[in-house]
């Protein structure tokens, strides 16, 4: 299992500036000297007396895609409740980077700063096209002034373009969102997400409900994006988290807490994650 590291502490073996050597984004407002974008610290939600989440920790690096994976009610929503704001941690800490608490922040002010969720459900502007979903997230980026009489400029149109090639519906952009597949609605918003530079992205099942076509492309477009963002994963595909795990870490979530951690093949061929997920 990985280090879990404190507010103000460091990495004994990783050199103090690992933030430029994990992603070419060096987050903007958010501390992450010590290279790490997030630091979940025994994290307890009790509801009822019953714990969803049990004393979890979990630490995520710049630039690093994390998949998670458990097999149901192992607490892996509540989670990410947690992390947006959506629920509070009954005890423990969350921390984004070295200083700011989000246990402290509205869903709000967590989304400003620079984490962004996809739900399992796609929720774009169906009535709106493509391009105008994308035009209206940027939008939404705290990092573009809003102006009564907002137009495009050539750098943002380029921003748009480079969104379009990057979730496969360029030549798509002028259909109304309402008609794309299925599939092409989970990547546009992704593109809406991605328009708002997030510096940490959670993706829950972003793959539930596609065809396998669909879902091979998912994978191409997650490890484009592998190194650019700091991305968390939740999913139950598991020939989709080979494909994007690679030899990054995947974290076993079990009865709220961390099951096992390690490379896709070490928690395969985990005894214990056998049991109680993959030999079901
Ligand atoms: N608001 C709530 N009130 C009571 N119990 C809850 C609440 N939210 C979640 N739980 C319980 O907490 C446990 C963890 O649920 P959670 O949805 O986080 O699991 P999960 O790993 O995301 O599962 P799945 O893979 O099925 O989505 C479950 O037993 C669930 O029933």
């Amino acid at each position: 299992m990985s280090e879990v590291l404190k507010p103000g502490q460091r990495y004994a073996s990783e050199p103090g500036d690992a933030a430029t050597a994990y992603g070419r984004h060096k987050p903007e407002g958010v501390d992450t000297s010590h290279g790490a974008i997030l630091y979940l610290e025994d994290i307890t939600v009790s509801f009822d007396g019953f714990r969803a989440l049990n004393k979890l920790n979990l630490d995520i690096s710049v630039g690093e895609l994390r998949c998670i994976i458990g097999p149901n009610g192992a607490g892996k929503t509540t989670m990410m409740d947690v992390i947006t704001g959506k629920t509070r941690p009954t005890t423990g800490g969350a921390w984004f980077g070295q200083t700011i608490d989000l246990t402290r922040m509205t869903e709000y002010d967590i989304a400003h700063a620079g984490i962004g969720r996809k739900f399992q459900r796609p929720t774009v502007f169906e009535q709106h096209t493509v391009f105008e979903n994308l035009e209206l997230a940027m939008k939404m980026n705290k990092r573009v002034k809003p102006t009564l009489f907002f137009r495009l400029s050539s750098e943002q149109k380029g921003k748009i373009d480079e969104i379009l090639k990057l979730i496969r519906l360029n030549g798509q952009e002028h259909r109304p969102a309402g008609l794309l597949s299925h599939g092409q609605k989970q990547w546009l918003e992704i593109g809406m997400l991605l328009m708002q530079e997030p510096q940490l992205l959670l993706l829950d099942e972003p793959v539930a409900g596609m065809s396998d076509a669909e879902t091979a492309r998912t994978a191409e477009l997650l490890n484009e994006l592998r190194g650019l963002h700091s991305i968390v994963v939740v999913e139950h595909d598991m020939a989709f988290v080979e494909e994007i795990a690679q030899q990054g870490v995947v974290t076993v979530l079990h009865e709220g807490s961390v099951l096992a951690q390690g490379t896709m093949q070490q928690v395969q061929s985990d005894d214990r994650v056998i049991e109680v997920y993959l030999g079901r």
